[in-house]
């Protein structure tokens, strides 16, 4: 399917679940990550959802990365494209920006190549690993900025589409994506 039909029939499909199901969908989602072997690792990027439109609720992976003492890494949006990367610490403040997004206020910058996990948003993928998010690019730019071994971790509310048709070369597939049944390792 081309990535603006999936963006169509996703953002309605999301719509439809009540805030109960995303949050007990999110749940499974964490328990099925804590299964990745991933955590052998120190700096993990982590979104925060934007709840209005029903994305993922992290909250559970953050705490399972806070009892794991892992360095916690939260981009914020800096112009139409880029993001930059803040250590979450005790005095890190959070605040919804104006597209309704929580994001750190400040911090202290971690340099893109220090991150080993990013845990990315997405509004569907395929079953070659692909995503698409809201179409703007921000985490295609953060990925081409990443180290190569960077580990590429989607969530999914949504089991994986059959192909997305479109997809350019500047999209960067994902390593693995977990779903609320099932790891799919690409
Ligand atoms: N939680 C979360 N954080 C994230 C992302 C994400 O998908 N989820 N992003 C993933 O890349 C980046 C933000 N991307 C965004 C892209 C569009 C809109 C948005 O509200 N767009 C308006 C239309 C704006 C316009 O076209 O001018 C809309 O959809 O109504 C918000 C965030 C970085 N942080
Ligand atoms: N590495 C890059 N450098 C510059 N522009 C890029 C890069 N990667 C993607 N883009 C541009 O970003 C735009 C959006 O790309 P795409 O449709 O893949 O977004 P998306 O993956 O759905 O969004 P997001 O990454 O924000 O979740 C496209 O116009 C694309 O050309």
């Amino acid at each position: 399917m081309l990535k603006k039909d999936l963006r169509l029939t996703y953002t309605k499909r999301r719509e439809d679940l009540s805030p109960q199901t995303v949050s007990d969908l999110s749940l499974e989602i964490a328990n099925l990550l804590l299964k990745l072997p991933i955590w052998d690792h120190s700096f993990y990027h982590l979104f925060l959802p934007i709840t209005q439109k029903k994305e993922v609720d992290t909250s559970y992976i953050l705490s399972i990365l806070q009892g794991k003492d892992k360095n916690i890494v939260l981009p914020k949006m800096l112009n139409d494209q880029d993001l930059i990367n803040y250590l979450l610490t005790d005095s890190t403040v959070i605040k919804l920006n104006q597209w309704k997004v929580p994001e750190p206020l400040d911090g202290i910058e971690i340099p893109t190549e220090k991150i080993d996990v990013v845990i990315l948003p997405l509004l569907a993928f395929d079953l070659n690993g692909n995503r698409i998010g809201y179409g703007k690019g921000y985490y295609d730019v953060l990925l081409s900025k990443c180290r190569p071994d960077v580990i590429k971790v989607g969530l999914s509310l949504f089991e994986a589409e059959k192909k997305i048709s479109d997809v350019s070369p500047l999209d960067v597939p994902l390593d693995y994506c977990v779903s609320p049944k099932q790891i799919y390792k690409f």
